[in-house]
């Protein structure tokens, strides 16, 4: 079994160290370092051991997972040059917008490395990752990352070209999932239900929705029926009724529209920040 050590101790570390450990990976194969006292923590939380130096982590790693912010990894790789040449592990990163290629260049020759793209429902089990191998990582390093990355969720190996769109789908999109709940419930305080129980009865609905459409793409056999979510929306609809109004209400407001201008906004931001 590998040993992982985590290189960033916040978010998105904590969901994936409890993710591990609750798949039965061994505490004392869970390694963390971080900058202040969030590795510590943690450690002291999931039983994971604290190495309060990177370098020493790195000598004791299989797979080192780099999660701390995008615009930290160029001084961190550098910091840990002769560390990662030595041990030669296999480096999953997470940061947001840098390639396997960029990745590569910080890193010392012919290092081995998968980027992934989690979200943050890897919290609660629920991430949507996406996978990448890098040019001279192998198979079996892109199934040791998958292996980490499905303890917290589902997972996609995907063409690294689509990270971008990626990243708008599913790194950032509960961002916008939370903006429609926090709407469609504010729409019902303004019809009189107090807030806690319209955010509550909206979360329901929306994970209904997600739910629906999940079981329908998963519904091929015979009696399925596979219906997409345009077929679902007709069937919500009917004819005349509540929700065709309310859908052309949203429609003259531009609210496909608005999706997709924040998804291409999204896209845009993420290919900026990789440049
Ligand atoms: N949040 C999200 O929804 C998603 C995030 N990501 C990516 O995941 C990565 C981590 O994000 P997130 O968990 O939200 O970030 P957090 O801010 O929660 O955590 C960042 C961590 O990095 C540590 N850190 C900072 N500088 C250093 C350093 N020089 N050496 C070692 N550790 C350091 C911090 O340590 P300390 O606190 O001790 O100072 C902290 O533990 C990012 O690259 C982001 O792009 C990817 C997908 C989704
Ligand atoms: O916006 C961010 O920094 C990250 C990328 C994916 C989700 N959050």
């Amino acid at each position: 079994m590998a040993v992982y050590g985590f290189i960033g101790a916040g978010n998105m570390a904590e969901a994936i160290v409890r993710g591990t450990i609750a798949a039965g990976t061994p505490t004392t194969d869970v390694l963390l370092t971080s900058a202040h006292d969030s590795a510590s923590r943690l450690a002291a939380a999931t039983g994971a051991r604290h190495v309060p130096a990177p370098a020493d982590l790195v000598a004791a790693s299989d797979v080192v997972v780099l999660a701390v912010k995008p615009h930290v990894v160029p001084e961190v790789l550098e910091s840990l040059a002769d560390a990662l040449a030595a041990r030669r592990p296999l480096v999953l990163s997470i940061a947001a917008g840098l390639s396997t290629e960029r990745l590569a260049q910080m890193l010392p020759p012919r290092a081995r490395v998968v980027r992934a793209m989690p979200n943050m429902a890897a919290a609660v089990g629920q991430s949507m990752t996406a996978l990448a191998a890098g040019a001279t990582a192998d198979a079996a390093d892109l199934e040791t990352a998958r292996a980490l990355m499905s303890t917290v969720g589902r997972t996609v190996v995907l063409a690294e070209k689509d990270f971008s769109a990626f990243t708008a789908l599913a790194g950032s999109s509960p961002a916008f999932v939370f903006q429609f709940i926090e709407a469609l419930a504010r729409g019902g305080v303004a019809a009189g239900i107090p807030k806690a129980q319209a955010v509550q009865i909206v979360t329901q609905a929306v994970l209904g929705s997600a739910l629906t459409v999940q079981a329908e793409a998963a519904d091929t056999g015979d009696a399925g029926r596979g219906r997409t979510p345009a077929d679902l929306i007709d069937a919500v609809s009917s004819p005349g009724g509540t929700t065709v109004a309310g859908l052309v209400a949203l429609e003259r407001a531009g609210f496909s529209a608005a999706v997709v201008d924040g998804v291409q906004a999204t896209i845009a931001r993420d290919r900026a920040l990789g440049a």
